[in-house]
């Protein structure tokens, strides 16, 4: 029921008319707290709209359980329902191995997702206004991504019914209206690109170009009916028309279509030379992120189909060979997964994950999967005779460096680098504080060291086993050593180059490389924490420190 003691709330023209279509039907409205999202729920209950309201509080500040309880209240007070769910997503980020901004977004749509499902929403209305959209363009463009679209006024149940609002309207049809919000002191932290470009960035340009954000969502709406008109075209494209008679643009969104049907993701550099080589009717071979083969030849593309092991050791008594079934769980070290997470992770293209060979014990746990490298269940392998897994038994060693990093006051962060033949070759710990040197990172050194003992700067057939995701100053190492395999511990919110902070590799450069996160993560994650726990605590902090220790057989 309505509070009637709640003031008529009057909605200006600008912010009424694109909600009119909710009228009368069940919407779920995510709802931060934010002036934004305050704003579109006053507005769709004034349009009389059956709200429900949605808040997802992520665990990632001390003030966000205030934050559920006011958005409660507020939903109380207008009478209508509320649905709230809590979700430690930094546990989440660092089991998945995504970045904080990245895990917060996709646990969010998630649970709005299974919300508006419950409810019979027939929509999922966020406040994203012309701020965000014009915030979001200019993101698109420093990361070199193609087309500038923006984010979708639609997708899928998700709307934004107010991508062309200004803020100013909106803030003074809550200040018109006595409503309160609140704030999110994160919005205005410099370490998280939307908020840098939003209290940095913008307000220069904007000073110069006062017209910049109707610029540049207008410039999202105009991307958004070219890469449509543009993709109509690559649909409709005739096999037989001479590939050097197709647009390059065309061309490119017919490669993209190809290899998405295929559930392949592709770096721009990679769908560069496959347009190039199409185009030019010459011949290319690529390995795409996953391992899938590609070959231009003859004006055609030719995916070779994922080729998956069989298992080359006896199988246990009990165990079965099958294919994937739905709700097959695998129990990893770090914690049971559903198995189809996994296949996710690994990159195994949608078409081909019903092909993989699995082995399941008796009570239908999956143990083995015929992935390369084959994913185990923890103490599969010791039930199945075979050896421990080696780069499990690298990361104990580079775990070992890391704790003797911490033990010497440093950043616990410790590697190794693994010869061609499997043998440790290099090791490295942080020595930063030691030398007074910051380019001291324990990858460095034990590139240095392996360069060393194999006679050669060139590392190409060798693996870098490192606790922490690696900054940019070591992956640019790694790659002028020429390795051909990173494997990390624990994701870099904070520096990481590999999707932490930015994605070098989605550049193109002319090294291949492959990277195999989240290899023995929670333990360098809390060895990390424990230390620096230890640095600002050393009383309570030397407790988790042991801890942490204690922790490391359990990978
Ligand atoms: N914790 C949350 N729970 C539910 N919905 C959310 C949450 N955080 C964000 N959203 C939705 O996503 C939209 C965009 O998120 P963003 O992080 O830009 O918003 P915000 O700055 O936290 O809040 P607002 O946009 O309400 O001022 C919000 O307008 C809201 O609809």
């Amino acid at each position: 029921m309505s509070n009637p003691s709640r003031p008529t709330v009057r909605v200006p023209t600008a912010l009424a008319r694109p909600l009119d279509v909710y009228r009368g039907q069940t919407v779920v409205a995510a709802v931060s707290g934010g002036a934004d999202s305050v704003a579109l729920l006053l507005a769709l209950h004034a349009a009389r709209a059956r709200v429900v309201v949605a808040h997802l509080d992520h665990a990632l500040r001390p003030g966000s359980g205030a934050d559920a309880a006011w958005v409660a209240a507020l939903a109380a007070d207008l009478g209508v329902p509320a649905v709230l769910e809590r979700v430690e997503v930094a546990a989440v980020a660092t089991r998945r191995g995504w970045n904080l901004e990245d895990a917060a977004r996709r646990v969010r749509y998630d649970v709005l997702s299974r919300m508006a499902r419950a409810h019979g929403g027939v929509a999922i209305l966020t406040a994203h206004t012309r701020r965000d959209q014009a915030e979001t363009v200019l993101i698109q463009l420093l990361r070199g991504e193609a087309v500038l679209t923006g984010m979708p006024a639609r997708r899928g149940s998700v709307h934004r019914p107010w991508l062309d609002v200004g803020r100013a309207d909106l803030e003074a049809f809550l200040h018109a209206n006595a409503q309160s919000w609140r704030e999110d002191d994160s919005n205005a932290d410099p370490a998280y690109t939307r908020a840098w470009l939003r209290t940095q960035v913008m307000p220069i340009l904007t000073a110069r170009y006062p017209g910049l954000e109707v610029v540049l969502s207008r410039l999202a709406r105009y991307q958004t009916q070219d890469d449509a008109a543009l993709t109509a075209h690559a649909t409709a494209l005739n096999p037989h028309v001479p590939r050097d008679r197709v647009p390059l643009a065309v061309l490119r969104r017919r490669v993209r279509q190809e290899l998405r049907s295929a559930g392949l993701d592709v770096h721009a550099g990679h769908l560069d030379t496959l347009v190039d080589a199409l185009h030019a009717g010459s011949t290319t071979h690529l390995t795409l992120p996953g391992g899938r083969d590609v070959t231009v030849t003859g004006g055609d593309l030719h995916l070779k189909p994922s080729v998956f092991d069989s298992p080359a050791f006896a199988v246990p008594d009990g165990w079965t060979l099958r294919t994937p079934e739905s709700g097959d769980q695998i129990g990893l070290p770090a914690g049971t997964r559903l198995l189809s997470d996994v296949l996710t992770d690994r990159k195994v293209p949608r078409a081909d994950r019903s092909l993989v060979p699995v082995l399941v014990d008796g009570a239908g746990q999956v143990q083995w999967t015929g992935l390369t490298p084959a994913v185990w269940a923890a103490g599969a392998r010791e039930v199945a005779g075979q050896p421990a897994d080696p780069l499990h038994a690298a990361m104990g060693e580079a775990l070992t460096l890391a704790r003797d990093a911490a033990a010497a006051q440093e950043v616990p962060v410790g590697a190794v680098v693994l010869g061609p033949d499997g043998a440790v070759v290099g090791r490295g710990r942080n020595r930063s504080r030691e030398h007074g040197d910051m380019t001291r990172h324990a990858e460095l050194d034990a590139l240095r060291e392996a360069a060393a003992t194999l006679g050669t700067p060139y590392l190409t057939a060798c693996t870098l086993v490192v606790t922490l995701e690696p900054c940019p100053m070591c992956l640019g190492a790694a790659m002028e050593a020429r390795i051909g395999h990173i494997v990390y511990g624990a994701a870099n919110p904070k520096a990481g180059a590999l999707g932490g902070v930015t994605d070098v590799l989605a550049h193109h450069w002319g090294t291949r490389l492959t990277v195999t996160p989240g290899v023995r993560a929670r333990e360098a994650a809390r060895l990390l924490r424990g230390t620096f726990a230890a640095l600002r605590n050393p009383r309570t902090g030397a407790a988790r420190q042991e801890l942490a220790e204690g922790d490391e057989g359990s990978g």
